[in-house]
């Protein structure tokens, strides 16, 4: 339980501004650890930084939660923008940071793992960074492994993570006892939307302890569904991969008389795979995503389109992302749970080619 004298994180910290400017923003050591002194950014004195003109980022700029906006609009919600800082919350050489990365798989995240080390490495010197093996349990349960810009040198040249990964639940209390009893000071965290809410938790308990201890989430998601930054890594690969999975749909529906060639695609809540891949292609007649419901029978449905472009072209191709039409087919089946609590889904692919194969019978 907080302290009640601490204004509650778990809800957004709220500042709001003129002309119905809203700030919802990220909590920060300084909330609770008063007159904390600072540090000039290392990166001033980066022969590959100063010769730039404006390379920090100001502490009062953020960014707007929407771009599209009436001129009558109030300013709306903003969030706190990302990146270097001219002024600093830890001295270089008092620095242990540790980083772990949590729940599915992505592209990329070998990448971001080497980058935190490099990063912190030489542009900070920074020199103690550990890494924690096998997502949060790794914290009380696992080994950790010290990482330097040698020992991650060529790994982001290899799928996964090479810290390992795990799903199901964590314990906060003995992760944070971890942090302490190691002298972690700070976290850097690579995960999904459970990842980042364990990554709150975590926060919470450290400031509950009133620990020095900073929290660094950093968003994986391969389905590129996080309005506001431009793109998340990993979603470029994922895109470039489903094209070949449609490239040899293609091939295979061209070869047979009224062929279909069918191929699913990630993307439980959002179709943003599945519609680049099918832009990017080319190759695909239609497209099938969650945000944007059908119905199988009927005019207007997919049946009738199929007939059509068969008529029309003796083959086709459909892509399908894993999400889509999900509540087509889930009413008869009971719904169940991965380990970390995440609806599994139906298999939409088995069903809509079973559908398909009644139809052309
Ligand atoms: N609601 C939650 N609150 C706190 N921690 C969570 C929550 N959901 C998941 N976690 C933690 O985050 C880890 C990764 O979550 P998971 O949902 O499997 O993957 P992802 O982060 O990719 O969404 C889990 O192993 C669990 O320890
Ligand atoms: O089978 P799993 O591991 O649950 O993953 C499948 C789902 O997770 C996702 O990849 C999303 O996960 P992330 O956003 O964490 O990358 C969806 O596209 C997909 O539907």
């Amino acid at each position: 339980m907080a302290s009640p004298a601490l204004p509650e994180i778990s809800k957004p910290k709220i500042v709001d501004g003129p002309g119905g400017y809203v700030l919802e923003d990220v909590p920060h050591l300084t909330d609770y650890i008063p007159d904390l002194p600072t540090y000039p950014n290392p990166l001033q004195d980066n022969p590959a930084y100063s010769v730039v003109k404006q390379y920090f980022v100001h502490v009062d700029d953020s960014v707007p939660q929407k771009v599209v906006v009436h001129k009558d609009d109030p300013k709306g919600i903003h969030f706190r923008r990302a990146g270097a800082r001219q002024k600093v919350y830890f001295h270089s050489d008092d620095v242990h940071a540790c980083i772990v990365t949590c729940g599915g798989l992505c592209p990329g995240l070998n990448t971001v793992v080497r980058e935190i080390v490099c990063g912190l490495h030489h542009m900070y010197g920074v020199k103690k960074v550990l890494g924690i093996d096998g997502g949060y349990k790794g914290f009380y349960a696992k080994n950790t492994v010290y990482l330097n810009p040698k020992v991650v040198n060529d790994i982001h040249k290899r799928g996964g993570t090479i810290l390992g990964t795990s799903r199901g639940g964590h314990d906060t209390s003995k992760i944070v006892d971890s942090i302490q009893d190691r002298g972690i000071n700070q976290v850097y965290i690579i995960g999904g939307d459970g990842t980042q809410r364990g990554a709150a938790l975590i926060f919470e308990e450290i400031r509950r302890r009133g620990l020095k201890v900073s929290v660094a989430g950093i968003p994986k998601t391969i389905d590129n569904d996080i309005p506001v930054i431009d793109k998340s890594f990993g979603f470029d690969t994922a895109v470039e991969e489903a094209q070949r999975a449609i490239n040899a749909a293609h091939v295979e529906s061209e070869s047979f008389e009224n062929c279909i060639g069918l191929v699913k695609l990630m993307g439980r809540y959002s179709g943003f795979i599945a519609m680049y891949a099918t832009l990017a292609s080319r190759d695909v007649d239609c497209c099938l995503i969650p945000e944007s419901p059908f119905y199988l029978e009927g005019p207007g449905g997919l049946f009738e389109y199929i007939e059509k472009r068969l008529k029309e072209d003796e083959h086709m191709v459909i892509v399908i992302a894993e999400g889509a039409g999900q509540e087509l087919l889930s009413q008869s089946i009971q719904s169940t749970t991965d380990a970390s609590g995440n609806k599994l889904l139906q298999d939409v692919g088995l069903w809509i080619s079973q559908s398909i194969k009644i139809l052309l019978i």
